[in-house]
């Protein structure tokens, strides 16, 4: 139960809470002297030891000790899987009320920010995942020589502790597999592990995309700095497992913040794997974002579609367009699909999707959709039907205001976090009416809520 890290330096003192509510991450929230405390692991209604990390001055951080009194929705916490490691912030929830925290969640940010009219909208209860665990279909684990050990795995959220993972029970089996294989080979191998501290170049982030159904697997090795030693008898070793078939590099350096550098490099096989979802093929690259669970995709997708009530006179704009998938799909329902996204080999991966397609009447755009989409209608693009599919920051404030002057009539947002919703809700009602949110559980043992919502344009 008590977790491994501390923070230092900071008097500790066990204190007994009553858990009153879940917060947005998934913890338990309660209250010590009228001030909020924050205890991750703890359930509604529950009583708990919970010891005091930091007492900020409008909210403390507790770590759980100790279940007094235990809600009849826990469920046993998998074993030899560390809890502090992201992705397992509710696997000690009953899954059917994970999925109503879910709902609940978005619930909670209409409140807290109530666009027009939120009391009315109707918000329908969380599709659930067919997969409850072992669905994730890509895994970005960090590498690490520690004292002559090697860990690859997941960071605590908010610290720098690397945990090694033979086991992660959400990702998928052929994935885990392929990151421990790599990690393997790399001890044998005596290939270079990037050190941080020691600014000593060499791997430092293993990515592993399947396909769910062709199965092809995709291995990108990210290394700090280009010579790497023995990264091309790696890539040889890893051509010959079962599925692997497309290898990368990708190059950083130490003053990049972000996980991904700039220059990505083929070491080996194809250029892309391929995904099919409803019936469409998606060649995916290394750098291209594609949602994390394939099978529940297929829900999001004819969901978010249906929502569009496409008619084939209309030009629609698949803003945030990842590879293409939304627009590749609904293109046969309506006259044109325009899709715009920033990464250009999300942008050329979609190109290529539209041809692997034989779809005759899409095209992407490279750029920022702020910017990108003006330009487009500036040169006659007309704007009957979008879909918007931003990422956790939610949607550019210029495009905002591009929309309500333009006033597309059918309008549906598929958004990955409540709160920046609920934020950019209250611009849009303005003229929009919300008809209706359906929750969708994208990533089922996990805090992360998707929903898709209806917009109609007031009269
Ligand atoms: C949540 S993903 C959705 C992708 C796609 N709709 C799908 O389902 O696969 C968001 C996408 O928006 C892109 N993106 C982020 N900011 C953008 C911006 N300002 N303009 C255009 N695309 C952006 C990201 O690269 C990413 O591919």
């Amino acid at each position: 139960m008590r977790r491994n890290f501390r923070h230092n330096n900071h008097k500790e003192k066990d204190v007994i809470i009553t858990i009153k509510r879940l917060g947005i991450n998934g913890e338990g929230i309660g209250y010590y002297k009228k001030k909020i405390i924050f205890i991750p692991g703890a359930l509604p209604d529950e009583v708990v030891v919970a010891q005091i990390i930091k007492d900020y001055p409008h909210y403390i951080q507790a770590e759980l000790v100790r279940i007094k009194e235990k809600s009849p929705d826990r469920v046993t916490f998998p074993k030899d899987v560390p809890p502090e490691v992201g992705g397992l912030e509710l696997a000690h929830l009953s899954y059917k009320k994970q999925l109503e925290f879910k709902k609940n969640n978005v619930l909670e940010a209409l409140k807290k920010y109530h666009p027009r009219g939120y009391a009315k909208y109707k918000v329908k209860n969380t599709i659930p995942a067919p997969n409850e665990w072992h669905y994730r279909n890509k895994a970005q684990y960090q590498i690490e020589r520690d004292h002559g050990k090697t860990k690859l795995g997941l960071f605590a959220p908010h610290s720098h502790k690397l945990f090694d993972l033979p086991i992660m029970l959400t990702q998928s089996k052929d994935t885990q597999k392929i990151e421990r294989t790599v990690k393997a080979l790399i001890e044998k191998l005596h290939v270079p592990v990037a050190n941080y501290y020691r600014h000593f170049p060499g791997i430092k982030t293993i990515v592993v995309r399947q396909s769910e159904a062709s199965k092809e697997i995709q291995v990108t090795l990210i290394t700090v700095g280009h010579e790497v030693k023995n990264l091309l008898t790696l890539s040889q070793e890893l051509s010959k497992l079962p599925n692997v078939v497309s290898i990368y590099q990708n190059e950083t350096d130490w003053r990049n913040p972000q996980v991904w550098g700039n220059k990505t490099e083929k070491l080996g096989g194809k250029n892309q794997i391929t995904e099919e979802i409803l019936g469409k093929k998606f060649a995916l690259s290394p750098r291209a974002f594609f949602q994390l669970n394939p099978v529940q995709t297929v829900n999001l997708y004819s969901e978010a579609i249906k929502f569009l009530d496409l008619t084939p006179d209309q030009t629609l704009i698949d803003a945030y367009s990842g590879v293409g998938t939304l627009g590749i799909i609904a293109a046969d329902q309506v006259k044109q699909v325009v899709g715009i996204e920033t990464i250009p080999e999300a942008v050329a991966d979609a190109k290529h999707n539209v041809e692997l397609n034989h779809v005759k009447n899409a095209d992407y755009f490279q750029g920022n959709v702020e910017k990108v989409l003006p330009q487009l209608q500036e040169q006659g693009l007309p704007v009957d039907a979008l879909i918007v599919d931003p990422p956790r920051t939610g949607l550019a404030k210029g495009l905002i205001k591009t929309l309500l002057r333009t006033k597309p009539k059918t309008f549906v947002y598929i958004s990955c976090n409540p709160s920046t919703l609920a934020q950019d809700l209250v611009l849009l009602t303005e003229s929009y009416n919300v008809r209706l949110i359906e929750n969708i559980d994208m990533l089922p043992q996990t805090a992360r809520c998707e929903c898709i919502v209806k917009l109609t344009l007031r009269k």
